[in-house]
């Protein structure tokens, strides 16, 4: 499991850290990893030119101890200072001794440092880390333009300088790095969108922080093994009903389709058998034989062990008000979400999945979709607690939170070509499987979107994929984390 944390929780952490260490000790393990990624990212450290981009806390810091391990292998290194009365003292003194050189960023004009920038093999953002608050302010303006003109390697240490290092959030200008090296823990920003799109690849250097970080993270984000754990595999006792059955009530006359891909998906989660009801049934039986198709509501089904309603569903209030009546999770999706009564929903004693992308989300919040698209963390943290409901935010990050708080899951496995008609109807099924078979609903959410992520990948491969690709690689995905 990779996890995250804040940076109320870091701060708490570096205290009780640093309180059993000599001075300084954090900062030179920091500095020393920072230096080593620099080192490797350029290829080679002697006759490099390096720039530093300081600012005034101890992120500054690092990057004047790493700039001075550099220098100390060959490098040019090139410090711009953007506040050089405050700059951090022993950080800027390892700097010169090692001989580097310093420049002011600001009483220069900055243009001093713009050619440093120009000539440069690589920068290192040292702005500002988790003391950061707002995107960057007026005096980097120029040297963040000067880099992106100069199409320079940036290096960012800790965060990219300028992004929300607890929501993911940019408000304003922020650097963008090819590469983000964090200390101790990652933070939410690097794990969200849009922040995350600018640390670019993201490296995590060990300072001992895992030791004093209590538990749970505010942010998780599964890896191939904690979903091989988590996936339901049959045992020899098992017969269909002990996998789970799961009931699809999904498309109408006029979306027969919405209901075929959620039958696909729902086919490869796991469950023993998917049930079908609504008016495809005559397209869904075309493609799957195997499903036990109804016409007749969802309370005339038979036994199921987790619905999903809404995919396709149209105005069709009266199927997901009987569904939600239902004693068993219940997954929400599309159509759906808007048709769902808030206190019907929070009334329900089994666990209910909510599948929104942006645009919905944004619908039941009443806000632009923008707003959630910027500042996605709060607003599925805020959709949870509104409906009591476990609530997954589709999107190239894809987060699920669980009303009742602990960590937020982040899915990593995501890829652009998803964004395709039909593809969250296949992750609706897909979910609901894994619901009828036993999972939690955060449980079922978060390896829902990290198999149907991987799946588009593997289906893609760097070329656009339809809804049936994706439903179709759902099984490469599971062998690809069960290493079968
Ligand atoms: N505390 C620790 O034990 C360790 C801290 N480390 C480094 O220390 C950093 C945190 O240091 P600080 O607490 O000094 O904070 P920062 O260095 O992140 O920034 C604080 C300074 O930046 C200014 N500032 C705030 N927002 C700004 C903005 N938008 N644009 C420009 N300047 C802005 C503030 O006025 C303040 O002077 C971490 O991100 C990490 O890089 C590492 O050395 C590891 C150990
Ligand atoms: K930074």
């Amino acid at each position: 499991m990779r996890t995250a944390y804040g940076v109320e929780t870091v701060r708490a952490a570096e205290r009780e850290l640093m309180a059993r260490l000599p001075e300084g000790v954090l900062m030179q393990r920091a500095a020393a990893g920072l230096a080593v990624a620099c080192g490797r990212l350029m290829g080679r450290v002697y006759g490099r030119r390096v720039v530093l981009l300081v600012g005034s806390g101890d992120n500054g810091g690092d990057a004047l101890y790493a700039g001075a391990r550099l220098a100390r292998r060959g490098a040019g290194v090139t410090a711009v200072l953007l506040a050089p009365e405050r700059t951090h003292a022993g950080g800027l003194a390892a700097l010169r001794g090692a001989g580097g050189t310093v420049i002011s960023g600001s009483s220069s004009g900055s243009s001093g440092a713009e050619v440093a920038i120009r000539r440069a093999d690589l920068v290192v953002d040292g702005i500002v880390g988790i003391g950061g608050r707002g995107g960057l302010r007026a005096d980097a303006l120029p040297l963040a333009e000067a880099v992106r003109e100069a199409r320079v390697a940036v290096v960012a240490v800790d965060l990219p300088s300028g992004v929300d290092a607890d929501s993911g959030e940019v408000n304003g200008e922020a650097l963008r790095a090819d590469l983000t090296v964090t200390f101790g823990t990652h933070k939410p920003g690097l794990l969200i969108d849009p922040a995350r799109e600018y640390a670019g690849t993201v490296r995590l250097v060990d300072i001992g922080l895992g030791e004093v970080l209590p538990e749970p993270a505010e942010l998780e984000a599964l890896q191939h093994a904690d979903v091989a754990r988590l996936l339901p595999v049959p045992g020899v006792e098992s017969d269909k009903y002990r996998r789970g059955v799961v009931g699809i009530a999904a498309g109408s006359a006029r979306y027969p389709g919405a209901a075929v891909l959620a039958v696909a998906g729902a086919l490869r989660g796991g469950a023993g058998a998917v049930r079908y009801v609504g008016p495809a049934a005559d397209a869904v039986i075309a493609r799957f034989p195997e499903v036990l198709v109804s016409d007749q509501g969802p309370h005339k089904a038979g036994r199921v062990q987790a619905w999903v309603v809404g995919p396709g569903a149209g105005e069709d209030a009266a199927t997901v008000a009987e569904v939600l009546g239902a004693d068993v999770p219940v997954l929400i999706d599309a159509d759906g979400l808007r048709l769902a009564d808030r206190e019907a929903v929070r009334r329900r004693g089994a666990p209910t999945l909510m599948t929104p992308h942006a645009g919905e989300a944004a619908a039941l919040l009443g806000v632009a979709r923008a707003e959630v698209e910027g500042a996605r963390l709060s607003a599925v943290r805020e959709l949870a607690a509104r409906y009591g409901a476990t609530v997954l935010l589709k999107g190239s990050t894809t987060l699920v939170a669980d009303p009742a708080g602990g960590a937020v899951r982040v899915n990593a496995t995501g890829t652009g070509w998803l964004a395709t008609a039909g593809s969250g109807d296949v992750l609706s099924g897909l979910g609901g499987s894994l619901l009828a078979a036993g999972l939690t609903a955060l449980d079922a959410g978060s390896v829902g979107a990290y198999l149907h992520g991987l799946a588009g990948r593997l289906a893609s491969e760097g070329a656009p994929v339809g809804a049936q690709d994706v439903a179709e690689g759902v099984g490469r995905a599971w062998r690809n984390v069960r290493g079968v």
